[in-house]
């Protein structure tokens, strides 16, 4: 960053105020944005069809406002928990995404060392540029490890075992990508990776046409044609459940029905999630379909949600309609290619400094005691998303 003048006119270089300095998510989304080629902002920052539902998860959070609660003693806010019956130091996670290379040279394992150092969840994509074992290693803090079912089941098998060797602590199914959706953002520029970067995880055959790319076409959309399990089933789901101990979360679940199946089953856990915006468009955004997820399954059954979470009020307003914790995803990204494992790290104790923060101001100064009765709904209100929202651009 350079010296800059001051308001007052000043332009003395030891003086001059950082003018540049990263404050909140969105900070990191601008400098991001003017740092990454265009084609990899576009696959990050994009969404599917008219990008109706990427746009409604962020409006959802702005529909809900505060009913603050005064003169509580709020001098201490504690924002640790436990997920799947393990500590955590806040209910902020990190979302699966595929290929963390893309912004950064060193990829996944950097952001699971930023992870480690705020003690927070990270979930490793089945599409990582690094294999989960390196991700394992570089971890101290929690780790899951996320699945999409392929078509050839001996893949997600021995992912399952990789999983269990490395010391994962649960496997979450992706649930919401059959196909992938037709983003077209990715189709005009005939995205493709980059030829260093490969999906780690898996074998050389899954690397074959990744790299090269057609106008109008996505390679990782091609691939996904071709390996995705389109016809995988709630009975399949049994046949997963059977091959290991680990705890099941299911990613993608937006209704009661779906949620009371998933827990039937004994699935531990749900997210609920419309995939960033980057599969069903025009679906219910993911905070407004939160609620009757959360009343259609026991207590025993977690649900987690993501979608739009920007700042620490989002995160609270999702605790506040049930959820045990949330997960952030391009924010992680956006850090990590401003500044590698410390941008992520900014991103992520920003979030947990603006939710204790929120906690004060309303007056709740305990995750454990937070009801719906913290918000207020209102569904008329105009959006003031301008602002928030240059992720999007
Ligand atoms: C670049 C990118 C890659 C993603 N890759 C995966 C993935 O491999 N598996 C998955 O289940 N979800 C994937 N997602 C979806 C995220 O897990 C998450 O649902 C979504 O990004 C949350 O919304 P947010 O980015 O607004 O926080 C990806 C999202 C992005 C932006
Ligand atoms: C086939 C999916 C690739 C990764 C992903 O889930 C995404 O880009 O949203």
């Amino acid at each position: 960053m350079t010296a800059r003048a001051d308001l007052a006119g000043r332009s003395d270089a030891t003086d001059a105020p950082e003018r540049d300095v990263l404050l909140s998510p969105q900070d990191y989304a601008a400098a991001a944005r003017a740092k990454l080629d265009r084609a990899v902002w576009d696959y990050i920052a994009g969404g599917s069809g008219d990008e109706v539902t990427l746009r409604g998860d962020r409006a959802a959070f702005d529909r809900y406002r505060f009913r603050p609660r005064v003169l509580v003693d709020v001098s201490h806010c504690e924002v640790s928990t436990t997920l799947l019956g393990r500590p955590v130091a806040l209910p902020i996670g990190i979302a699966p995404m595929a290929y963390h290379r893309l912004v950064d040279p060193e990829g996944e394992t950097a952001t699971v060392r930023a992870a480690g150092e705020v003690g927070a969840l990270t979930i490793a994509s089945t599409f990582a540029s690094r294999t989960l074992e390196e991700s394992a290693r570089a971890a101290t803090g929690p780790l899951w490890l996320q699945l999409y079912v392929l078509r050839e089941r001996k893949v997600t098998e021995s992912l399952v075992r990789r999983a269990e060797a490395a010391g994962y602590r649960a496997l979450v199914i992706t649930v919401d990508t059959p196909r992938m959706a037709r983003r077209e953002r990715d189709l005009r520029n005939g995205f493709s990776l980059p030829s260093h970067i490969r999906p780690a995880n898996l074998d050389d055959g899954h690397k074959a046409g990744l790299h090269s790319g057609r106008a109008g076409g996505s390679t990782l959309a091609d691939h996904a044609a071709r390996h995705h399990d389109a016809a995988f089933t709630w009975e399949d789901l049994a046949w997963l459940r059977s091959l290991t101990s680990l705890p099941l979360v299911l990613k993608g679940v937006l209704t009661a029905e779906d949620a009371r199946q998933a827990a039937g089953l004994g699935v531990e856990g749900l997210i609920v999630s419309t995939h960033g915006g980057r599969q069903l468009d025009g679906a219910v955004a993911a905070l407004d379909a939160l609620p009757e997820v959360v009343a259609a399954v026991p207590s025993e059954c977690e649900v987690l949600v993501d979608g739009g979470i920007r700042r620490g009020t989002d995160v609270l307003k999702a605790l506040a309609l049930g959820a045990r914790a949330v997960l952030v995803g391009r924010p992680v990204l956006w850090g990590l290619a401003v500044d590698g494992a410390a941008g992520v790290e900014r991103v992520l104790s920003t979030l947990r400094a603006e939710l204790e923060e929120a906690m004060a101001l309303t007056g709740r100064p305990r995750l454990d005691a937070l009801t719906p009765d913290l918000l207020h709904h209102s569904p008329g209100l105009a959006h003031p998303l301008t602002t928030n929202d240059r992720d999007m651009a």
